[in-house]
């Protein structure tokens, strides 16, 4: 590998002359094609953040033109007219649906036809995931291309680089990834895309590798924090999972300018881990009162847990620390503790009427349940959080915005993402058959208001998810209603809690994250 000095010299460079491509190289209404191609390589191959500008002008282009370039694309282009919607989605403008009408037949079906142009279904599935409520042909789109190209991948004897392609994204589609995991695999497909171009390719790796080593120092410094802390020897119970931590934020924030937020909100999640477990697992009723009402004080203080067990008391000085050190953090926008304070509280809240349910033995319905497992799935809290990592772009009224009523559709999705596949992920796993404690989850609450079977309510639920995605994609559109870049965030969280929660709990259970970890943290590309 290249020295460091060199690797950033070279970037430098590179992204000069992407830069000149995007802005005088590209034209958008002789070449519409080509020029979303190159838009959505960059993305993908995880550089976006260079170019933002850039790629938000000539977007806009194609949002302006929207009837001109419509022409040019013709009447049976369906990749390009897939990729023109989903990148300006993504970019937040809206684009009518009816632009896939032309692909259905006299009966109102997708036509069998399309289904043998791959990257044309492909790029339909990844547009389909851009949908809102109410438009059914994306419904439509959604089932019609998950099933051919399910098909596809079980009975093709080929194997081609379009094909990897497609098996990746009918587990990870673009919408819902982890992006940095995302940005690692089409960089090792993109080389074998016949239409590579070696600049974009040079300057995806050296970027993916030189921010690798920036983590690896990072999750260095961050493992040490957490031995020194040794709250093992307080509490054994406790999870111990500083490295899970550590990815949940790295899948909100990879950038190198971003290290101090990355390794605080890694902090904040350990914290909180602590905190949840002393609720869920080993804290009893008579010591949970009083420690609900420390965090509940107007001004924190240690005399608070005077009469509380050690362990509750090393938890809440580290998390004075904690708060001093924010405060610090974020001096130039010094309200924003205030609202990480009662993200917290709001948590705790919940947390507290749980473990009444768990200690009196009470299943509560689903109506009862929802409220406090969305609230205490921490979305504010974490929000609240992120947000401070974002200078300038934050202000008072984004953090008001957090806390609003109505809630914001999206912060809703992520309570419902993180909660939802977090019960489910629960419902299935061997920590549920083998407990012998009345714990409230989604799925128990579910059958038990609606006395349906677990099959019934797993589908239900999962409906729900689907849902609030499209919820979440229509607070995406403009008109926005707080600044992109820090929605941009809370997209990146949802993204967290989907991949956490996947294929169960994979912050609990260790090896469901270790590919992950090894793909993002150790293993540079050569
Ligand atoms: C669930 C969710 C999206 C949490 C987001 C807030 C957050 C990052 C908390 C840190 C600790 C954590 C992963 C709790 C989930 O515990 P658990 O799996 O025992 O679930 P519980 O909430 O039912 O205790």
């Amino acid at each position: 590998m290249e020295n460091n000095k060199e690797s950033y010299v070279k970037i430098i460079e590179l992204k000069e002359q992407v830069k000149k491509k995007l802005l005088h190289g590209l034209h958008p209404l002789e070449n519409p094609l080509e020029t979303l191609e190159y838009i959505d390589d960059i993305q993908r191959l995880g550089l976006s953040y260079y170019f933002e500008n850039e790629i938000e002008q000539v977007l806009k282009q194609f949002h302006n033109n929207n009837n001109n370039l419509h022409r040019d694309f013709g009447d049976n282009n369906l990749y390009a007219d897939a990729l023109r919607f989903r990148l300006l989605r993504e970019q937040g403008y809206f684009i009518a649906c009816e632009v896939f009408a032309k692909y259905k037949n006299e009966k109102g079906k997708f036509k069998e036809s399309i289904s043998s142009d791959i990257r044309g279904m492909l790029n339909l599935y990844e547009a389909s995931q851009m949908r809102v409520r109410r438009e059914e042909i994306l419904d439509e789109a959604l089932i019609f291309t998950t099933t051919h190209l399910q098909s596809l991948v079980e009975t093709s004897q080929l194997s081609s680089p379009y094909l990897d392609l497609v098996k990746h994204a009918l587990m990870h589609p673009i919408r819902k990834s982890f992006q940095r995991r995302e940005a690692r695999l089409y960089i090792l497909l993109y080389r074998k895309l016949p239409s590579h171009e070696e600049l974009l390719l040079t300057l995806a790796k050296l970027d993916f590798n030189l921010l690798q080593q920036l983590h690896q120092k990072e999750l260095n410094y961050i493992t040490r924090w957490w031995k020194e802390f040794d709250f093992k020897s307080k509490q054994s119970f406790s999870r111990d999972r500083i490295v899970e931590c550590y990815i949940w934020n790295y899948g909100v924030y990879f950038e190198a300018q971003t290290s101090q937020i990355r390794l605080m909100m890694t902090k904040l999640i350990s914290l909180l881990t602590i905190i949840d477990d002393s609720y869920d697992s080993y804290g009893t009723l008579e010591e949970l009162r009083p420690f609900t009402e420390a965090w509940m004080l107007e001004r924190w203080d240690i005399s608070a847990t005077d009469n509380l067990p050690e362990y509750m008391k090393v938890c809440y000085k580290k998390c004075l620390e904690f708060f001093n050190e924010i405060e610090e953090f974020t001096k130039e926008n010094s309200y924003c503790a205030s609202y990480i304070k009662k993200g917290l509280q709001c948590m705790v809240r919940a947390y507290s009427k749980e473990v009444q349910w768990l200690h009196n033995k009470y299943m509560p319905t689903f109506d009862e349940y929802y409220p406090i497992g969305l609230d205490n799935a921490g979305s504010e809290e974490l929000i609240s959080m992120a947000f401070c990592g974002m200078g300038d772009v934050v202000t008072k009224e984004s953090m008001d915005w957090i806390f609003s009523q109505p809630q914001p559709k999206i912060i809703r999705t992520m309570s419902i993402v993180g909660r939802l596949m977090n019960d489910i992920g629960y419902h299935k796993s061997d920590r549920r058959k083998l407990s012998k404690d009345v714990v409230a989850s989604a799925v128990e609450c579910y059958i038990k208001q609606y006395g349906v079977t677990d099959e019934e309510a797993i589908e239900k639920l999962n409906e729900q998810v689907n849902d609030s995605w499209k919820d979440l994609n229509e607070d995406l559109l403009y008109p926005i209603a707080i600044p992109r870049p820090l929605l941009m965030r809370v997209l990146n969280l949802v993204r967290v809690n989907h991949e956490m929660y996947r294929e169960g709990d994979g912050f609990t259970q260790p090896t469901l994250l270790k590919n992950l970890i090894d793909t993002l943290i150790i293993n540079p590309i050569y």
